[in-house]
């Protein structure tokens, strides 16, 4: 019986994945696994029993991803699976900003018991006049599963469209519509655009990639769309660039106390997966590929870890994690051997310093067999996590 601790509200067309047989959502001490969404997990969320961390969704910054990899724990994140969510929410907040849709309503519901109201708003409606999108160009940043739909679409609404990213994906580069402009720097996207939508992930090397050095850069009145994660934006910057309105608006989905009482903000509460659609997407596709490694080993969508798969068919199975360094996968063979155990299949896949190797044994082996193996794998410098399925 697997042990699977739930933090958030995780779609039941997902959970119901889990079959009662072989699986308990529990809050436990010893979960075997961690299904989530924006939990922020600490190391004291993840006991020695946790094999795998799944993210119903694309953000893994509320995750401790490098504690996780060293001790051998793969995290899965749902890769696209909430893609199209965010695309109909960032074209929606492009069309209303520009319009100036949002004070609009927000001045009109104001207005419900006045005289004249019908006087009254043809007198007001002069104070929002907007600009259409048609013809202006917008820049996006990080053209992964979601830059690339907000690309696409926004081409489609006959904008301007160049996009930067610097890591592209083979597969993001074929989606993407050949009329999409490709910026060289950060630089070219600032000083050309009328827009900017911001689509990478948060971490060490993008946090405050959006600063006085960008915004001094950009177009006067520039509208800036953070639909990504509120840490890339520098907010003292963010502050000067919106009083002396060389920033028009910030449209976000990060709201923070700061943040809402800065002019010219426009902020939604962290919507951007939240559609029926994406929540049931991101969870079925979370716990499939959290059931698969933990009944097979094989891995699918991890974050530190390469893609792994070997058809399950073996008497048992061993898995190990390790570091990614010369003769790991000699030594483990040669200790099989050692035992007198012959290899069915094997596979060993690495991603940066870390790897994985799943080798299928050609006989079942007992438990005792398997915990005297498991004590000689681990000694092996550079192996973090072994197990038998
Ligand atoms: N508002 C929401 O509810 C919501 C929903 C989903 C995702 N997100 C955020 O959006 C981010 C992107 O999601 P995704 O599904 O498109 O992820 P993705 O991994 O498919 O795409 C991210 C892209 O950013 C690129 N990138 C990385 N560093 C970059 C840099 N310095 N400059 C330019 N590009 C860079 C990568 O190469 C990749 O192509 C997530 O990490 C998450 O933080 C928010
Ligand atoms: O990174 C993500 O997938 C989004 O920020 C969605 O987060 P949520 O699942 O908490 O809505």
């Amino acid at each position: 019986m697997y042990q699977i601790q739930v933090y958030n509200q995780i779609a039941k067309k997902g959970t119901d994945l889990f079959s009662e047989e072989k699986y308990r959502l529990t809050d436990t001490e010893s979960p075997d696994g961690v299904l989530l969404r924006s939990y922020p997990l600490t190391e004291e969320h993840i006991p020695e029993s946790v094999k795998a961390i799944a993210r119903a969704g694309a953000g893994v910054n509320n995750i401790p991803v490098a504690d996780c990899t060293k001790k051998g724990i793969v995290v899965f994140n749902t890769p696209g699976a909430n893609a199209n969510a965010v695309k109909e929410l960032v074209i929606t907040s492009l069309i209303a900003s520009s319009r100036k849709l949002f004070e609009a309503v927000q001045w009109t519901q104001t207005i419900q018991n006045a005289e004249n109201l019908e006087r009254l708003v043809e007198i007001e409606k002069k104070k929002y006049i907007g600009s259409e999108i048609q013809g202006k160009y917008i820049g996006v940043v990080g053209a992964g599963a979601i830059g690339v739909l907000v690309a696409n679409a926004a081409l489609a609404l006959d904008m301007e469209v160049i996009a930067f990213d610097p890591f592209i994906s083979v597969n993001s580069a074929w989606l993407l519509s050949r009329n999409v402009q490709r910026a060289m720097s950060l630089d070219e996207v600032f000083t050309k655009c009328d827009y900017i939508t911001l689509h990478m992930p948060l971490s060490d090397k993008t946090k405050g990639i959006i600063n006085a050095s960008g915004f001094d850069k950009m177009k006067e009145g520039v509208q800036v769309l953070n639909f990504s994660r509120g840490e890339l934006v520098n907010e003292d910057d963010l502050e000067n660039a919106l009083e002396s309105g060389k920033v028009g608006k910030y449209i976000t989905d990060f709201p923070n106390e700061r943040v809402l009482n800065m002019k010219n903000v426009v902020a939604t509460p962290h919507l951007g997966a939240s559609t029926q659609e994406s929540e049931e997407n991101c969870a079925i596709m979370a716990v499939q590929q959290l059931r698969s490694y933990l009944e097979t080993g094989n891995i699918k969508n991890s974050v530190n870890f390469a893609d792994v798969e070997l058809p399950y068919i073996g008497k048992k199975r061993l898995t190990i994690a390790h570091q990614n360094i010369p003769n790991m996968v000699g030594q483990i063979t040669a200790l099989l051997a050692a035992n007198s155990i012959n290899i069915a299949d094997m596979i060993n896949r690495s991603k940066g310093d870390y790897a994985y190797t799943i080798i299928d044994l050609d006989q079942d082996i007992d438990h005792d067999a398997e915990e005297i193996l498991k004590g000689k794998v681990k000694v092996i410098t550079g192996v973090t996590m072994i197990r038998f399925i």
